[in-house]
């Protein structure tokens, strides 16, 4: 197996396909009738295991360049290799079934259930009957849909999220190292897109795939990339660095214009609930008899508890005094939740459903919704004064070298005008 292409093992133990480098080299596209290329002399190395976003204005040859990768385009010139194998001429067929493809109306096919459209490439690639349907399974359980209720579902009786879902499942079916993602979730409303954006860090976290990602949005790009390539008028890179470095640190003005404003709120964007303390909070069931929720209330650490529901999803907050107030009623007592977090959500995410929620703090739910622990406020804030310092600190360093550098530059400029003619 070649360096560039590694296996890891899962965390069901089985080995799994990781990512493979890509290489663009001088990749151009012209459309015919069209004089001027929509893709320029574009080379990049986008690393193993790395994900990388392509950003830029509309019409800016973002697409063209993913589909150039997975050949739906034909580049016009230039070269592509994938691990260490130049695929630039190779059949594309063979091709796409090393790299899987997600667009953003999830592209199902509306006449299949949900497990053939997952089950298409491996089908085509002559896995058995056996190891297809397993590899359904599982893939379904990746991406948090119970395959017993989804599997013959057809895509008209999914939502929009879900069938995002089944999209990402099926482009990752045969086990592809790198994974082309165009404006995945730019259909779906934003509550399920901070989801599903969430789902991908975690899938990302167990699979490590090459993944290469298109969007408008630089919220998205800054959660979900390990680099970004900010992309100029045909595909020309203005930037190509870590979300941090652009932020704090864009090449021009271009690349501040597409950052905007509030680049310190944006850096929240980089921190993620799993990196700052989630605490332990008491909870009780539904089918927890009224007397033993009266007791925990009485008797617990706050004067709150979380109620679940038969899933351990989180379900109510109960106050003391909600039960008196609704004279025993567990049906009217207490507050729905409304919101809850991911251990993948971002600190802006987990901040924002803080700030609406009179509580002052958000549950944290595991891949099938089940409760975790809290993020309050507190620990949110503590968090955020410790980010927003270092960064101070950074700055303080870099200006400091900067100084430094000019200082040196100066004295080599005077010591070769004292030495000099
Ligand atoms: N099939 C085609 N024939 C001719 N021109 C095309 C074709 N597809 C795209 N183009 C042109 O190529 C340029 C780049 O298009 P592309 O779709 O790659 O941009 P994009 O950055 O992905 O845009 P958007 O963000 O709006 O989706 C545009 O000027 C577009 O009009």
């Amino acid at each position: 197996m070649p360096e560039t292409e590694t296996e890891t093992v899962t965390t069901d133990g089985t080995a799994a396909t990781s990512g493979a480098t890509i290489e663009l080299e001088n990749l151009t596209k012209r459309y015919p009738g069209n004089p001027n290329p929509a893709v320029e002399n574009v080379s990049m190395e986008i690393k193993a295991g790395e994900t990388v976003i392509f950003v830029g204005p509309s019409g800016c040859g973002k697409s063209t360049t993913l589909k150039m990768i997975n050949r739906l385009i034909e580049p016009t010139s230039g070269r592509i290799r994938i691990g260490d194998e130049d695929v630039t001429d190779i059949d594309p067929v063979k091709l796409r079934r090393k790299i899987g493809y997600a667009i953003q109306s999830s592209g199902l096919f509306p006449h299949m259930t949900v497990a053939d459209n997952i089950a298409l490439v491996p089908k085509m690639v002559g896995w058995s009957k056996s190891r297809v349907k397993d590899r359904v399974e599982e893939m379904l359980d990746l991406v948090g849909l119970d395959p017993r209720e989804f599997h013959g579902r057809y895509p008209r009786q999914l939502s929009g999220g879900q069938q995002q879902r089944v999209g990402v499942a099926r482009a990752l079916a045969a086990d592809p190292p790198v994974l082309l993602m165009d404006e995945p979730f730019g259909a779906v409303d934003p509550i399920t897109r901070d989801h599903l954006q969430d789902e991908l860090i975690r899938l990302q976290h167990e699979l490590h795939k090459t993944i290469v990602f298109v969007t408008h949005d630089f919220d998205e790009a800054i959660k979900l990339g390990d680099r970004i390539a900010v992309l100029r008028e045909r595909s020309h890179i203005a930037q190509f660095d870590t979300p941090e470095a652009i932020l704090t640190n864009p090449t021009d003005d271009f690349v501040s214009g597409f950052v905007g404003a509030g680049a310190a709120l944006k850096r929240l964007n980089l921190t993620r609930v799993r990196d700052v303390g989630i605490a332990e909070f008491p909870t009780v069931t539904v089918e927890d008899p009224l007397q033993t929720i009266f007791n925990k209330l009485r008797n617990g650490p706050h004067n709150e508890l979380l109620m679940l529901d038969r899933q351990n999803r989180p379900y109510k907050w109960l106050r003391r005094g909600d039960l008196m107030r609704a004279r025993g009623s567990l049906a009217r007592a207490g507050q729905l939740v409304h919101d809850t977090v991911t251990r993948d959500a971002t600190l802006h995410d987990a901040l924002e459903a803080v700030l609406t929620d009179s509580g002052g703090r958000v549950a944290v739910t595991g891949r099938r919704g089940e409760f975790i622990g809290v993020v309050d406020m507190k620990t949110l804030m503590d968090n955020v004064q410790e980010l927003l310092e270092a960064d101070r600190l950074t700055a303080m360093e870099h200006q400091h070298e900067l100084e430094e550098q000019r200082f040196h530059q100066t004295e080599q400029e005077l010591e070769g005008g004292g030495g000099g003619v």
